[in-house]
């Protein structure tokens, strides 16, 4: 996937963005990523969408250049984009027409052979499994049925990049499941690029990351990779109720659980926090709060162990 896995399918060179005064993606960017699911992760406005604008051609880098199979996308855009299915962040349907209708619309729009078209409509309804359902209108769709809408026009040309912008924002937790196993029945020979600022969405299914935070790569590696990276830093501590504010306004805490007449704490950090606090085993979700705790309090916003 990334730095270790061939072949080099996306590679990003030096990559910068900006949206008038301040850079959204620092001129620092530089990626190489292969075929399976790559899970993007960042918090808010760390440069996730605009990466993918980017990456859709959507918008130009400022500087740098984005390689898809060695062709430069800013020279020649359409080498990418007859390969390219992209599901933007703000995905919208029209509520009056079905799913199929929809679909064949998007098909005439992207220029797919007229006649291949009821086909290959249905071929994409199948794969995200709303065949049964194709001719009721899209009004009556849960949110997670019309990502899945979403998800099948952008198959429509059968890309080899999947595009896919923070799609599990406001589903679920049965339907994020649903669509997380979809992404995973995809990936297969495609490169699958999922943003998300939810780590549970990539923990099961990404074979690397890339984290970004003010615009930077503070991490590009594997998930094992990240977790390895917080092991050592992770503690087990125990505190009465009335101690928690003060532990969260000195620590990085990941997770805390009150347990009768005392809180449990997963605390972050390089000696442990307090008496009786005991090494625990890092989970991913504990490691990309480590990152990010340490990346923000780094000058250059790059830890030293991860960069
Ligand atoms: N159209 C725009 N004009 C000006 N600034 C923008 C615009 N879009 C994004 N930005 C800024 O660029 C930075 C990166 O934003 P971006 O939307 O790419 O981040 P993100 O990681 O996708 O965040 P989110 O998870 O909130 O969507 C932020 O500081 C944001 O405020």
């Amino acid at each position: 996937m990334t730095k270790t896995c061939l072949p080099a399918w996306l590679t990003l060179d030096d990559v910068s963005f900006a949206y008038g005064r301040g850079p959204a993606v620092n001129r620092s960017l530089n990626l190489t990523l292969g075929p399976g699911i790559v899970g993007l992760l960042g918090p808010n406005g760390a440069g996730k969408s605009t990466l993918m604008r980017m990456l859709a051609t959507l918008a130009r880098p400022r500087s740098g250049r984005i390689l898809w199979r060695g062709t430069d996308i800013a020279r020649e855009p359409d080498a990418l984009r007859a390969t390219l299915g992209y599901l933007p962040q703000d995905f919208g349907v029209y509520p009056a027409l079905s799913a199929r209708e929809f679909l064949a619309f998007l098909a005439a729009v992207k220029g797919l052979p007229p006649r291949a078209t009821a086909a290959r409509v249905d071929e994409c309804l199948a794969q995200v499994g709303l065949l049964d359902v194709a001719d009721r209108a899209l009004a009556g769709y849960s949110g997670g049925m019309r990502q899945r809408v979403g998800i099948a026009q952008a198959l429509l040309n059968d890309p080899q990049l999947l595009v896919v912008d923070e799609p599990t924002v406001g589903l679920d937790p049965a339907e994020r499941l649903r669509f997380r196993h979809l992404l995973t029945e995809l990936a297969g020979e495609r490169l699958v690029l999922l943003s998300t600022h939810i780590v549970s969405d990539v923990e099961a299914s990404a074979a690397a990351l890339v984290v970004l935070q003010g615009g930077r790569v503070v991490f590009d590696g594997t998930p094992q990779a990240l977790v390895a990276g917080a092991r050592g830093r992770a503690w087990d501590w125990t505190i009465a109720p009335a101690q928690l504010a003060a532990a969260r306004k000195n620590f990085v805490v990941s997770q805390s659980m009150h347990l009768g007449d005392s809180v449990q704490l997963r605390v972050l950090g390089e000696r442990p926090p307090g008496a009786g606090a005991v090494p625990a085993e890092p989970s991913l979700e504990d490691a990309y709060t480590d990152l990010l705790a340490r990346a923000a309090s780094s000058p250059r916003g790059l830890p030293e162990a991860v960069a």
